[in-house]
């Protein structure tokens, strides 16, 4: 897993990092301009207009240099524009200035004219991880300019003007894609700057693992690559007793939809047995839905131990009696997931959240989480909050939206990489709440549970939207949850 890393502490990463490797940070540099370089070719072979890179006075300048001369050496029309004396800029910029072939136009940003841009490409090298403070100037003038052409975009390592860890103060350059060196910087994450990032590739420029971990501030990047690794094998003499037996909890008059829901995402993630409580009138609805279901009618919660893992909340409806909930969640001794319903009782109840077992997991969507936390001014703060949350009540957050956000009980985040807009449409929530439930009963730890859950959730939602986009529905991402498995290789 990729960690994330401090913008403020890329320069020390780096200079560490090539001394280690008795490489300069020129060769950083030119490692870093390398690996875009390989990116852009395989998404813009043969591009046959011209190709405008905008160089700051810093290393993300110089980034923007090295990438100029590589891509004219290729066959590419490159032109640089420059906004600063070369004397004034980084001493690498200097470096990759002197290198830059004569077949690559300067311009001075002053002279520019934005309409030649049309139907080019703009790569922004203007700012990385050191901007400081809100653009100003001639930067904010070019920028503001820029985010009017109409030509593709790409901000190399991040839009310029976007802070690696903080929130947007003015404007930004608004990319299309944004490659990023090595790990995503924090800033890349947060709902607040969607509308600069675009698609985000991240970018392997060579730092190992091991070196980014002395560097470590306890925030992951989740990969596909990943997951193999959370997940459990099972092997030919598996019964359907070894993959779980789950109880989901929920259902109300007229939300019967989000149980059956979640009680089919639970089947479709492989839980064995899955069992639901939900009003008796309405067990119809559950056992037409989904007819490898059992309804109870009842449960003693003397009996509960009988069940591997407990899901909570879908469809539940407020009417609950909160100490009825209450003894649910005392009678319990493994980790349940809570969700919706069940989440919006626990705010109004904050006395039954010592009740919850340890290492539980929580699944609220930004609104939810801030009835139970309270309200924040931005993304950055409420990231901190769950933080605490966690600690505070040892339990696993799902912060669900982009990139969710997983925070659990010894303070470590993990940022989801899967998913996609398409996603956000009624029941979506429930679908996870059945798959983390179906990965705790099959025996999963809290973390994995989360993580497979969480991964597999976004992935399901980026396969079936494929064919469905704008019209994908709940059904469409738990009926491809299977998919999940073979597009991840896991048997
Ligand atoms: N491992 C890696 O990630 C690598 C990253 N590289 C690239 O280097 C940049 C970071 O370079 P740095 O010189 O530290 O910062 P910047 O280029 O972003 O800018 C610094 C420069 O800009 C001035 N400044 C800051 N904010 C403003 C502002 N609002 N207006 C005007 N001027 C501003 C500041 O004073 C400095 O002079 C990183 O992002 C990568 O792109 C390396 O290539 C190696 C590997
Ligand atoms: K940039």
């Amino acid at each position: 897993m990729l960690e994330i890393i401090e913008g403020n502490r890329v320069s020390e990463l780096d200079k560490a990092f090539a001394k280690s490797e008795g490489m300069s940070s020129w060769d950083l540099m030119e490692r870093a301009a390398i690996s875009f370089f390989n990116w852009f070719k395989l998404h813009f072979t043969n591009f046959p207009n011209e190709i405008f890179i905008f160089c700051g006075p810093g290393n993300n300048g110089g980034d923007g240099l090295a990438v100029a001369r590589l891509l004219e050496m290729d066959g590419f029309k490159v032109a640089v524009v420059t906004f600063e004396d070369v004397l004034n800029c980084s001493q690498d910029y200097q470096i990759n200035f002197t290198k830059l072939p004569l077949g690559v136009k300067v311009l001075v940003y002053e002279s520019l004219e934005f309409d030649l841009l049309k139907n080019c490409i703009c790569i922004d090298a203007i700012f990385g991880v050191g901007v400081n403070r809100p653009l100003s100037g001639k930067y904010l003038k070019t920028i503001n300019s820029l985010n009017k052409v109409n030509a593709k975009k790409i901000a190399i390592d991040l839009p310029s003007g976007i802070p690696a860890d903080t929130i947007l103060e003015g404007d930004a350059f608004q990319a299309d894609f944004t490659c990023t060196f090595q790990f995503p910087k924090l800033g890349l994450l947060i709902p607040e700057h969607a509308d600069f990032t675009g698609k985000i590739e991240v970018l392997d420029i060579g730092i190992p693992e091991p070196f980014l971990k002395s560097f470590s501030q306890k925030k992951y990047y989740v990969q596909k690559k990943d997951i193999p690794s959370f997940h459990r094998k099972f092997n030919n003499f598996s019964h359907k007793g070894d993959f779980g037996r789950i109880l989901l909890i929920g259902g109300d008059q007229g939300k019967m939809g989000a149980i059956l829901l979640c009680s089919r995402a639970a089947l479709r993630t492989g839980s064995g047995l899955v069992h639901v409580f939900a009003p008796w009138d309405e067990r119809l609805v559950i056992q037409v839905g989904a007819p490898e279901v059992m309804v109870v009618n009842d449960f003693s919660l003397s009996d509960l131990g009988i069940f591997d893992a407990i899901g909570i909340g879908p469809g539940w409806g407020l009417e609950v009696d909160p100490n009825y909930f209450e003894m649910i969640l005392q009678s319990f001794n493994s980790p349940v997931v809570i969700d919706a319903d069940g989440l919006n009782i626990l705010s109004k109840n904050p006395n039954l959240l010592k009740a919850i077992p340890p290492n539980s997991i929580l699944t609220p969507h930004i609104k939810e989480f801030e009835r139970l936390a309270g309200s924040f001014k931005d993304q950055i703060e409420r990231l901190e909050k769950a933080r605490e949350f966690s600690i505070n009540h040892k339990v696993f957050l799902v912060l669900k939206g982009a990139f969710t956000c997983i925070t659990c009980p010894d303070g470590s985040q993990y940022f989801n990489s899967s998913g996609n807009k398409y996603m956000a449409t009624a029941g979506s929530g429930d679908v996870l709440t059945g798959m983390i439930t179906s990965f705790l009963g099959q025996g999963y730890d809290s973390l994995s549970a989360a993580i497979c859950g969480v991964f597999q959730h976004g992935l399901a939602g980026e396969l079936a939207s494929v064919k469905k986009r704008r019209g994908m529905v709940a059904s469409d991402i738990l009926e491809t949850i299977p998919q999940t498995y073979l597009n991840l290789d896991i048997e």
